[in-house]
């Protein structure tokens, strides 16, 4: 079996990219010096997140395709968080040269099928040698005409609403740290998020007012809301959906658990919201968030905190 470091740079570009999808919105893909990506809306999403090795995912924790997967789920939830539909996917891929051919090819299977369930492709991207195996991804999105879903548009009297899973990746994260063993659905979910994808627009039709995707902790998330929309968040405990198979800890996952990249935002306290949404909470005025009118303890990634 061959490392990509006997592939060489070259051999391992037209290995990956032979077998990535050719996507709709992509028609000039992989093989020049740049792709060429439509844009019928005139205005690109744009957004970059990097995946490091020991930080992100542990090889030992998760196989190359669900890392794959995470890594473009990561991305991809940013730009349905501005209520946008992604396009591409540009993947800067760095890794040992000793790595087997064979994980770089589970990779990139992974990255294709997450952005096929998001409607995107992966237009392109970089190789490099280096001692960890890091992912500096951007991906691109279309708003189709629409307004961008900004975390500034909150106002005092709207509903916060979530949709997506809270706790679970989190709850998986804490087991594998342990070694301990525990429900399949929940490591699972540590490897391989599903954002519901389709929120972000659905989002805008139902007239949010602000959104985002919960990364990081839902409570430290909503407080970006908070911040950006000079409001206060209200969040109400008893109505926050915590699922069984967490666990006792359930409630403290789904508040401060992040890398599920559910879908938070808000909506006129009018607005009539379909069951996959759940309402947690109301805008106020003020600062901050707080949590059955405390201010809460803190939780949530911080990577230069942890
Ligand atoms: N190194 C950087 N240079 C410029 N902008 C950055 C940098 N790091 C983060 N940002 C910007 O700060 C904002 C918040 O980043 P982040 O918390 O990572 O958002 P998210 O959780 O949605 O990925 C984003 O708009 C991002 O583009
Ligand atoms: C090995 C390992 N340790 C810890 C974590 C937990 N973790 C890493 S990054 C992160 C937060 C989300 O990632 P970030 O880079 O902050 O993405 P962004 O908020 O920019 O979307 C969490 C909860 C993990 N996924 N894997
Ligand atoms: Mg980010
Ligand atoms: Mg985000
Ligand atoms: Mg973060």
């Amino acid at each position: 079996m061959a490392t990509i470091g006997e592939l060489g740079e070259f051999g391992l570009i037209e290995r990956l990219t032979a077998r990535l999808p050719r996507g709709a919105r992509v028609p000039l893909g992989p093989g020049d010096d740049a792709a060429v990506i439509a844009a019928p809306d005139g205005r690109v999403v744009a957004t970059t997140d990097l995946l490091v090795e020991g930080r992100h995912f542990r090889r030992d924790w998760s196989g190359p395709y669900d890392i794959g997967r995470k890594a473009a789920a990561q991305n991809l939830a940013d730009v349905a968080a501005m209520g946008a539909r992604p396009t591409a996917l540009l993947v800067g891929f760095a890794a040992p040269p000793d790595t087997g051919a064979e994980w770089a090819d589970g990779l990139y299977a992974g990255l294709a099928d997450e952005c096929e369930a998001a409607g995107a492709s992966v237009a392109g991207g970089d190789v490099v040698a280096a001692p960890e195996i890091t992912l500096a991804i951007t991906a691109l999105g279309d708003l189709g005409g629409g307004a961008p879903l900004t975390r500034a548009g909150a106002r005092p009297g709207d509903a916060v609403a979530v949709r997506g899973r809270l706790g679970f990746a989190s709850a998986g994260l804490e087991l594998l740290t342990a070694g301990r063993d525990g429900p399949a659905e929940v490591i699972a979910a540590h490897r391989r998020p599903e954002p519901p994808y389709e929120a972000g627009p659905q989002a805008r039709e139902l007239g949010a007012t602000a959104l985002l995707d919960v990364s990081d902790g839902l409570l430290q998330d909503l407080a970006h809301i908070a911040g950006a929309s000079g409001v206060r968040i209200d969040v109400e405990s008893a109505a926050v959906p915590v699922a069984a198979v967490l666990g006792p800890d359930g409630l403290r996952h789904a508040l401060t658990g992040g890398e599920d990249h559910a879908f938070a935002g808000t909506f006129p306290a009018a607005a009539i919201l379909p069951p996959s949404w759940t309402r947690i909470g109301a805008v106020a005025r003020g600062t901050g968030v707080r949590v059955d009118g405390r201010v809460p303890e803190g939780g949530g990634w911080d990577h230069f905190r942890m």
